[in-house]
């Protein structure tokens, strides 16, 4: 009976024999590394290939196949949804596959589109950016953070979170405390510092259970605590709010002018929109959206999700596409073609690794690089390419990940270099490939499997809306500031994992231009 107990190694796939010879499996080793390094699933990557009964996926153009073309043999995994579900039991980040969830990505699909992002999110996210790129030496991950939530919210409900303002404004009162003795109030924080503190509360829980070696046990009990439900009243309340007033204007209109969307705001106003339609159309009483628990939770969830967030070079090409002295206009910004831009911010995607990686389990009995893996295994796959992957036989691909990778090296018209020579540096020319027909230098998205953002069906909803928000932030910081040279002790890529991965040197020296 005690045997029972061990954790059993998939056949086939090496593991570690110590571990597989004891109830505790492989934590009696794992946890002094996670302790010594910070960061639980690089542990997990460094040790072995298959931790605890749950195999390991490292190779990148691998992961990418599974994520991006094997949508038929993997779900969401057990393990993430167990411990989505205790904050957000009714958002579809927390839900396997199903059409319920096919439902609620449909009604969010539009709001993530391209078009829409550009006509209403990118001129709030521009001036939540501007508020940041001031001239004024800042702290960087504080202060990326509330300029990321100030984007968001205002992108997604239209009213400003004004956490960046009021910490600028808190910075020059107590420097002119400093000079003059005195004590000046800088007045209320904003409602926006609420959910910023709910958003940490979320992110925390899950760090600190999800290195505790028991994380779906400490997640439930950690659901009866007060602490929970503080949480669970302000997010329903500061996100009730403002649905309140989106539905009470959409109430007003006629089904025409709401069919035609020319006055959303924000994304919300475009999803409750779509909802007072069609309540509209089929003559049927609108469902309180305030009550409406899956809109509050997936809500939330957007702005959860999105909380992670060569400088000469990209200077100059920043220059040559915008040589007058004054800031470039949101339209200008968005409508220029820079490549190395885009090479550059697909570059720190790729080595910063906000997200080291995720979860997905198979739905049917299958293979991973030649290995037997049955229905009903969990895979954790590494989502940081910041390593030579080790060499694979082409022959052990999947039939997809061997169709796509011909497709790729057959490309014509193009030349490209070594993309994955030291992929521990930063180095955005990898991105960048010569159109031989035009000679010009083109930015190429397939250079690498980019991973960030995860892929396929259940990958990141919001990536359009990151890129687009990261590319405003790099262009307008490095054109209103230089960032001067750091202490050798700062120059770090070291970083600690919560459950987005953060720099434990999070320090910029600046100087306004
Ligand atoms: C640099 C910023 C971001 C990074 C690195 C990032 C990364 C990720 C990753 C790795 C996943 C898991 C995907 C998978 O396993 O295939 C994910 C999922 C998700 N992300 Fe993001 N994300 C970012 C920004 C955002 C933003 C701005 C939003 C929305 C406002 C967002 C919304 C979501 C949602 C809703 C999911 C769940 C999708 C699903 O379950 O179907 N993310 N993200």
């Amino acid at each position: 009976a005690r045997r029972r107990l061990y954790p059993k190694p998939f056949p086939g796939i090496p593991y570690n024999k110590v571990s597989a010879n004891r109830i505790a499996g492989d934590l009696p080793e794992l946890i002094p590394v996670i302790k010594a390094t910070n960061e639980y699933s690089t542990s997990m990557f460094a040790i072995s290939t298959q931790r605890l009964r749950l195999p390991l996926a490292q190779d990148p153009r691998e992961i990418e196949d599974i994520l991006v073309r094997r949508g038929r043999e993997f779900d969401r995994a057990p393990m993430s949804i167990k411990t989505l579900k205790n904050f957000f039991p009714y958002s579809f980040m927390g839900k396997y596959n199903t059409p319920e969830v096919k439902e609620q990505k449909r009604i969010w699909a539009d709001a993530f589109g391209a078009d829409f992002l550009r006509k209403v999110a990118a001129p709030s996210i521009y001036n939540a950016t501007l508020d940041l790129a001031d001239g004024r030496p800042f702290e960087v991950v504080e202060d990326l953070h509330n300029a990321t939530l100030d984007a968001i919210w205002v992108a997604l409900v239209g009213e400003e979170a004004g956490i960046t303002r009021h910490e600028i404004k808190k910075f020059l009162q107590s420097q002119r405390d400093a000079s003059d003795g005195g004590r000046r109030d800088p007045g209320p924080p904003p409602r926006g510092y609420l959910l910023r503190r709910e958003v940490d509360y979320v992110s925390e829980m899950i760090a600190k259970n999800s290195s505790s070696g028991i994380p779906v046990l400490a997640q439930k009990l950690a659901a009866y605590l007060p602490r929970h439900r503080q949480f669970r009243r302000t997010v329903d309340t500061e996100i009730g709010l403002v649905m309140r007033k989106a539905v009470d204007r959409f109430q007003r209109l006629e089904l025409g002018r709401l069919e035609a969307g020319e006055n959303d705001t924000c994304m919300m106003d475009l999803v409750l929109r779509r909802k007072v339609l069609e309540a509209k159309k089929l003559g049927r009483p609108l469902m309180d959206p305030t009550k409406d628990k899956v809109l509050l939770d997936d809500t939330f969830l957007m702005m959860f999700a999105s909380y992670p967030t060569a400088q000469t070079e990209l200077r100059a090409a920043l220059k040559v596409a915008f040589p007058h002295p004054t800031t470039p206009s949101v339209d200008e910004l968005l409508g220029a073609d820079i490549p190395y831009l885009d090479a550059a911010c697909e570059e720190s995607l790729r080595l910063a690794g906000v997200a080291k990686g995720n979860l997905r389990q198979t739905v049917v009995d299958t293979h991973i690089m030649g290995h037997f893996v049955p229905k009903g295994a969990e895979i954790f796959m590494n989502y940081h390419v910041d390593h030579a992957p080790y060499p694979v036989d082409e022959e052990k691909r999947s039939a997809s990940s061997q169709a796509a990778g011909a497709k790729l090296a057959a490309r014509e018209g193009i030349s490209r270099g070594d993309v994955s020579r030291d992929l521990g540096s930063f180095e955005p020319r990898r991105w960048l490939v010569k159109d031989e027909k035009t000679g010009q230098e083109v930015f190429d998205a397939y250079a690498l499997p980019q991973l960030a953002f995860g892929g396929g069906y259940r990958g990141c909803s919001g990536r359009k809306l990151a890129v687009m928000e990261f590319r405003t932030v790099v262009a307008l910081l490095v054109l209103n500031l230089e960032f001067l040279e750091l202490p050798e002790e700062m120059k770090t890529l070291k970083a600690s994992e919560t459950i987005f991965r953060l720099p434990d040197m999070p320090f910029a020296s600046l100087r306004a231009l």
